[in-house]
Formats: C-alpha cells, sequence, structure tokens
C-alpha cells in the first residue's frame, strides 16, 4: 500500500527503473518533473528555470510533492534535487517508502554522455567541467539521499529490488 520514492542524483536511473519497478508491484507510476511540467501549463523544465529560476522551480516542486497523499500505491521518481530542498526529504519519509539508487559521478557522466538527453538545466552535457559538476553535487547531496530507508546500487535488477522492499511496503 505505502508509496514508494525513488531518490538519487540526475542520470542514477529513477525514471528508468520506476517505471519498471511500479509494473512489477502493480502500482502507478507517476514521475514528479512531468507533474511540475503539468502544472506550468506544459513550461518544460528547462524553460521554467530559464524565465524563472530555480528557486521558483524548486518552490512548484515542493508544492507538487505534498500532493501526493500516502498510502496511494504509487512510484514515485523524483527529480534529482528534490530532496535537498525545503523539508522535501523529511516529508517524503511520511508519505512513503524511500530508496536512494546510489550510482557514481563516473558512472552518471557516462550514462547522460551515451544518451544524450538535454533537458537537465543544471548539468550541461557540453559542459567540459561536467564530471567535476557532478562529483560536487554528488558531495554536497548524499547525506540527503542517505536519509533515505533504503540504500542500493544503480545497477541492481528490478526483480531483485522488488524483493528487498517487500518486507516493508
Ligand atoms: N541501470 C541502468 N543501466 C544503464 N543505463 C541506465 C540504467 N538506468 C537508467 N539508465 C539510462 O540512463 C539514462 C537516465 O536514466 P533516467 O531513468 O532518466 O534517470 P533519472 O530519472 O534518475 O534522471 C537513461 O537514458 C536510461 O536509459
Ligand atoms: O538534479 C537536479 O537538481 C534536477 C534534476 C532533474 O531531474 P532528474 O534527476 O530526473 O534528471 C530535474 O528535476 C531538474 O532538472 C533538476
Ligand atoms: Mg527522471
Amino acid at each position: 500500500m505505502k508509496n514508494i520514492f525513488l531518490v538519487g542524483m540526475p542520470s542514477s536511473g529513477k525514471s528508468t527503473l520506476g517505471k519498471r519497478l511500479a509494473r512489477q508491484l502493480g502500482y502507478r507510476f507517476v514521475d514528479t518533473d512531468k507533474l511540475i511540467v503539468q502544472q506550468e501549463g506544459g513550461r518544460s523544465i528547462n524553460d521554467i528555470f530559464r524565465t524563472d529560476g530555480e528557486a521558483y522551480f524548486r518552490a512548484v516542486e515542493a508544492q507538487v510533492l505534498h500532493t501526493i497523499q500516502p498510502d496511494s500505491r504509487l512510484v514515485v521518481a523524483t527529480g534529482g534535487g528534490m530532496p535537498c530542498f525545503h523539508d522535501n526529504m523529511a516529508h517524503i519519509k511520511t508519505v512513503g517508502f524511500s530508496i536512494f539508487l546510489d550510482v557514481s559521478p563516473e558512472k552518471l557522466l557516462e550514462r547522460m554522455q551515451r544518451h544524450g538527453q538535454n533537458d537537465r538545466p543544471l548539468f550541461n552535457q557540453q559542459d567540459p567541467t561536467l564530471l567535476e559538476n557532478l562529483r560536487q553535487k554528488y558531495t554536497d547531496r548524499r547525506n540527503f539521499y542517505l536519509q533515505a530507508d533504503l540504500t542500493v546500487s544503480g545497477e541492481t535488477a528490478v526483480e531483485e529490488l522488488s524483493k528487498q522492499i517487500e518486507p516493508y511496503i
């Protein structure tokens, strides 16, 4: 019955694994970035950052998080920064079971370069200092992520993960 929240760095696999986990458990899947885009009338994450700045984005992000009701059988893929702003991590822990997908900055870089998504305003693939940026953010954010109820490697297969969390949900 409990909601499941996936937290971790951008490209750690929250959206990808989240969808698979939801299918495996028969839960619904939501991505908080998608909820933000909806709430903002279809404006992209890039557009929100460019036009209104990060503080505005973080305010909408917290607002969207607070619309999630406990015990809704949801798998929630959060945005990479969500746990580090406002009271978000504490709130996540009151409305669901949280899982930190831990992936090294080097692996995150490899995934970002391989998949070529350009929808992350704080992590530009063209930036020659992207690895440094990822390392810095990973260091800054890790203590928030580690507040999750469970930490697993970002390589964990969905079958294994669903077995691990069964006793908690
Ligand atoms: N376990 C994995 N192994 C290899 N690549 C992965 C894995 N999980 C996700 N990816 C790839 O990494 C990219 C980012 O994944 P995504 O799920 O969007 O991450 P997040 O939502 O955490 O930012 C995607 O292109 C996805 O295919
Ligand atoms: O790390 C971050 O601060 C962000 C991560 C993004 O989500 P993903 O982790 O799904 O890329 C998105 O919320 C926004 O670009 C900010
Ligand atoms: Mg995502």
